[in-house]
């Protein structure tokens, strides 16, 4: 069940007629003239992209979709109270003489809800420190760092991503790692309502493309790294990156941080030449931040951050992985970049003890390390499983799946890359959603046979707990085993049924069942 979307205590209350003058100004709709004014004015206290969701007095944006257009579910929104339907020509002609609503038609309404719930809640990101995190990888681990930064600085934060979305000490599990703009701008103004100061969201290229964003004002965002993800959606990575690029236009954001690793490519190098003022960063210069003096180990690391003008913060990460120095820079130039002092901003950083799902160490009483983590890309396996070989002195063991209705080129890729880095990998089920999870599991071998020099003895056990036991079964001391793909999740959905699954219990548990806290599993 989707959670309700959270709306303020103040209700905003708006006329159509004010709805029509600000469509007007943005040049969305022509100036009404005062006889066209519906009489009595109609008064808008919310709005919603989605009829499931409409309140009394709503305003509901019909907007045209890929399975279907939001004026299909007019009548719905009607019945539950909305005031008024703001649509596309072709949802006016649909609507025609059917819904008894005031209709307002735009070329783009999809575009033009973000700026109307802007307006209509009072621009409550104005009141707000924001940041922004978009990349492909790393985007809810640099955000939670981000966010331990402000806390450190002083300030009462939000937080809104993949994991949880946070106002203040309040938590609420997330539906999508951006919400839609109606929804985010009525979080935002509950944020205000509730005393928070600086929020952190992640960014996704969804978001962007779909202009959930637009309206907002970013003190700061931060690039974290782009390589392939999302190809059901964006036709390229060029498209791909183009929608990320578009958080660093100068109207959206004062300060732009981007990261420069070379593993990750050249797009975050064509990002900062594009974007004036950009300041870098990555694990070795050069970088306006880098990390000297580092040591990385199994439960975190530090070093010191160099930064520009000469700036030196000694700083800890406690998250596992070189990769987590990475974010750790991103969010320390990020802070800075927004006013915040370096040192508070470092000691904030090093105050995160973990994020769900995200390199998380189950203990269980093992003698060997074992991980849930997040990877769902190739290039997130490929780090994740080179990151783990320099934890341990003994063998990788790696579960993974990939989820169905999701980027299908990315599944031999990810094949590929557990089979090449892991000495025993495990292929299973993540998420099949509407596909047949053989199919997945057949293009996630198809990229292996393209390996020649693949390393691993690789395993298909399609039913996830099967898998994951077998992993254990095979674990001995000193190795590390890492169930990678679904971190924090906590279902697995499967033709439209989410049963829970949730591969911390689904570990903590096998290793238990396994009994043999000092067996070498050889
Ligand atoms: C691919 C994608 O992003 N699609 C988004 C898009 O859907 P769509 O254009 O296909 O809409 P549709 O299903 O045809 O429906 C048309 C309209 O009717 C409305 N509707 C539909 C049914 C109903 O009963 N009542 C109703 O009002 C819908 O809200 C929609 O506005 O517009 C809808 C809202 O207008 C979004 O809910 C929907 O997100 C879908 C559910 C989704 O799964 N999005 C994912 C891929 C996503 O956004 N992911 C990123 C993270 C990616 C990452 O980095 O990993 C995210 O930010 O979460
Ligand atoms: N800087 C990085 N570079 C490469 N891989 C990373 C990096 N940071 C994290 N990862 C890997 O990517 C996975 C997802 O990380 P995280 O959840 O922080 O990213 P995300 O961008 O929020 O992903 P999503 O939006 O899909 O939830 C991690 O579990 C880890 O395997
Ligand atoms: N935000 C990502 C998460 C993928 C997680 C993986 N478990 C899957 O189901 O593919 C997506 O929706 O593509």
């Amino acid at each position: 069940m989707t959670p309700p979307a959270l709306r303020p205590a103040h209700r905003p209350a708006r006329t159509l007629t004010e709805l029509r003058a600000l469509l007007a100004d943005l040049g969305s709709v022509q100036r009404a003239a005062a006889a066209d004014v519906a009489a009595p004015e109609v008064v808008l206290h919310g709005v919603t992209h989605d009829s499931r969701a409409v309140q009394p007095g709503d305003l509901y944006a019909a907007l045209p979709g890929s399975h279907a257009h939001g004026a299909d579910f007019a009548a719905a929104a009607a019945a539950s109270g909305a005031a008024a339907v703001l649509t596309d020509p072709a949802g006016a002609a649909a609507l025609a003489g059917s819904v008894d609503l005031p209709v307002v038609t735009t070329a783009d309404p999809r575009s033009d809800v973000a700026q109307v719930a802007d307006w209509l809640y009072g621009q409550p990101s104005r009141s707000l420190t924001l940041l922004g995190v978009t990349g492909t990888n790393g985007k809810t681990t640099s955000a939670f760092l981000v966010d331990a930064g402000l806390r450190a600085a002083g300030h009462r934060t939000g937080l809104l991503g993949t994991v949880e979305t946070r106002i203040a000490d309040e938590r609420v599990d997330s539906v999508r790692t951006t919400p839609e703009s109606s929804d985010l701008q009525a979080l935002f103004a509950v944020m205000v309502e509730r005393g928070v100061t600086a929020a952190t969201m992640e960014v996704s290229s969804h978001a962007l493309a779909q202009h959930r964003v637009d309206g907002l004002r970013f003190a700061g965002a931060l690039f974290t790294n782009l390589s392939q993800d999302h190809l059901d959606y964006h036709p390229t990575m060029r498209d791909y990156f183009e929608a990320k690029a578009r958080l660093f236009e100068p109207e959206r954001t004062a300060a732009s941080v981007i990261g420069i690793e070379p593993g990750a490519g050249t797009w975050g190098l064509e990002l900062a030449a594009r974007v004036p003022g950009s300041v870098t960063y990555a694990p070795d210069p050069p970088a306006d931040w880098w990390a000297d003096d580092l040591t990385v180990g199994a439960r975190g690391s530090s070093f010191t951050a160099r930064g520009p003008r000469g700036l030196a913060v000694p700083m800890e990460v406690r998250l596992p992985g070189r990769f987590n120095v990475a974010n750790a820079l991103g969010a320390l130039a990020l802070l800075v970049a927004a006013g915040i002092e370096p040192r508070a901003a470092a000691a904030g950083i090093g105050t995160l003890a973990g994020v769900p799902g995200r390199m998380e160490p189950i203990e269980a009483g093992q003698p060997y390390l074992a991980l849930v983590d997040f990877a769902h890309t190739p290039d997130a396996v490929e780090t994740v499983l080179t990151s783990v070989r320099g934890l341990v002195d003994g063998r990788v063991i790696v579960v993974l799946g990939c989820g169905g209705d999701r980027d299908r080129a990315k599944r031999p890729l990810m094949g590929a890359a557990a089979a090449r880095l892991a000495d025993l990998a495990f292929l299973t089920n993540d998420n099949p959603r509407s596909e047949d999870p053989a199919e997945i599991l057949a293009q996630m071998t198809a990229g292996i046979d393209r390996v020649a020099t693949s390393a691993a003895k690789v395993t298909v056990i399609p039913d996830r707990a099967e898998a994951i036991a077998a992993a254990v079964a095979e674990a001995g001391p000193g190795d590390v085993v890492v169930v990678a793909g679904k971190g924090h999740e906590r279902g697995q959905e499967q033709n439209g049924v989410v049963t829970p699954f949730d591969d911390r219990a689904v570990l903590a548990q096998a290793i238990a069942d396994a009994g043999r806290p000092t067996g070498t599993g050889r």
